[in-house]
């Protein structure tokens, strides 16, 4: 297992881009399930969650191919994917392969408008809190899918196709509006989501399903409308930028001092953290280019966050926040609401000497003066990045173990520190 070494104390100074958005890419990539015709995706991240997703595609019938790379582009550019779902020859998706990404699940809804059954096994993905899948079930039965739970697999059966209706989730879900808003393109009639997620990859998917001719209002609003069709064909759609990475890089800038430009970083999708980091001393200006941020000798204030639904302070960012917070001069909350689970960070930042408790769904953090470096191990995905900020600016040595997760999300973490000066390896093993 691969781990990360970070030796602290070096500011960030250069230029990183960044790359398409993890969450935009996978259900962007089981869109392609919806038609027979080719979808291209452009500035798709290389990432270990793309090419699990690619094996669950081709497991279901579904041609790929990827673009090379071209003289004189860069490493960190995003490729190109072709994928072909000219036929479905097998609506089962095992449990070998969903259980390892929660995402994968949502196969079940291209899969069920356009093959009237599926077969999915319950999901996996983060260990961030137990996850269930409640909405997408009440969702597609809404739709007129027959449903049952059968050793661990979700069946669902339509056999005379989704008649489009009103769905209304208790709840905000990303994964769940996206599974209901593929399944609906090609419902009969009209489908309304009410409570949908607003997050820019709902909309990102949206705009790609109406490239695929798809009819879809609403999109990044509360309430979805679609009008379902016939049938969807191929279209190119190129990825939007990660909201996640930039927010990431933006707090490691925030943290060490330094001066960087994110490039292609769009601010308009992440306005709530950025006007937090604002508060904690960083700067942060837009350019044609992307996000500049930059941090000098000031020291970092302490701010309370709580997360909540786009466009809220995500919970893909609060590790990293919480890594922040852990050098800042005061005391700060940070209050996890989306999952019951999501602080598995916070034992492992104290191996460096943060001081945190946790009173409830509360973290209470502690700035202090130094964190040291010392072996932490990396739980889940935004949580190992976390580690890795908190490293950047520890004394001496870090090494974060289990970097397969960080892996799943993070296109060439090192690659993009080094850059700028971080000093980062990646230790084989
Ligand atoms: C691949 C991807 O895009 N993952 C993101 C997606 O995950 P994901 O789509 O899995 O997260 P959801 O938005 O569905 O989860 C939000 C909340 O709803 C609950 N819930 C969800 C579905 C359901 O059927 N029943 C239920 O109770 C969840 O347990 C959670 O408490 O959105 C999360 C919230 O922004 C992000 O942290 C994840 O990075
Ligand atoms: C929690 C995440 O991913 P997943 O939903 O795939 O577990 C994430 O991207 O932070």
């Amino acid at each position: 297992m691969d781990s990360i070494k970070v030796v602290g104390g070096s500011a960030l100074n250069g230029v990183i881009p960044i790359s398409g958005a993890k969450n935009a890419a996978l259900p962007l990539m089981i869109a392609s399930l919806l038609t027979d015709e080719t979808l291209t995706l452009s500035n798709v991240p290389r990432l270990r969650d793309v090419a699990l997703l690619t094996q669950i595609l081709q497991n279901h019938g579904v041609d790929y191919s990827v673009n090379g790379k071209r003289n004189g582009q860069d490493d960190l550019e995003g490729q190109t994917l072709h994928l072909t779902a000219r036929e479905i020859v097998d609506t089962t998706a095992p449990y070998e392969l969903v259980s390892k990404m929660r995402a994968s699940f949502w196969v079940v809804g291209p899969l069920l408008a356009r093959m009237r059954e599926a077969r999915v096994s319950l999901p996996g993905g983060c260990a961030i809190g137990t996850r269930p899948v409640d909405f997408f079930i009440d969702g597609l039965k809404a739709l007129g899918a027959d449903i049952e739970i059968e050793a661990g697999y979700v069946v669902v059966k339509a056999p005379k196709g989704l008649i489009g209706n009103r769905v209304v989730f208790p709840k905000v879900s990303v994964g769940a509006t996206h599974t209901i808003m593929m399944a609906a393109t090609l419902a009969e009639g009209e489908t309304e989501i009410v409570n949908a997620a607003c997050e820019p990859e709902v909309v990102d998917l949206a705009n790609c399903l109406k490239a695929m001719g798809a009819q879809i209002e609403g999109a990044g609003t509360p309430t979805i409308r679609i009008q379902g069709v016939k049938r969807l064909h191929g279209a190119h759609h190129a990825v939007v930028a990660d909201r996640i990475e930039t927010g990431t890089y933006a707090m490691a800038v925030a943290m060490t001092g330094g001066d960087v430009l994110l490039q292609g970083a769009r601010a308009d999708l992440l306005e709530s953290a950025i006007e937090i980091l604002r508060q904690t001393g960083a700067d942060i200006t837009e350019t044609p280019e992307g996000l500049r941020v930059y941090r000098n000798g000031n020291g970092i204030q302490p701010v309370d966050i709580t997360t909540a639904p786009f466009p809220g302070f995500p919970t893909d960012l609060q590790a990293q926040f919480m890594a922040l917070m852990t050098r800042a001069g005061g005391r700060s909350c940070i209050t996890e609401t989306i999952f019951e689970n999501r602080f598995m960070h916070v034992q492992e930042l104290a191996r460096l000497g943060a001081q945190i408790h946790i009173d409830g769904r509360t973290a209470i953090v502690d700035g202090v003066n130094t964190l040291r470096g010392a072996p932490v191990m990396a739980t889940d995905l935004r949580a190992s990045v976390s580690l890795v900020i908190a490293g950047l600016a520890a004394e001496g040595e870090t090494h974060v173990s289990r970097v397969y997760h960080l892996d799943r999300g993070f296109e060439r973490l090192e690659d993009k520190l080094t850059r700028c000066g971080a000093q980062i390896e990646r230790i084989s093993g």
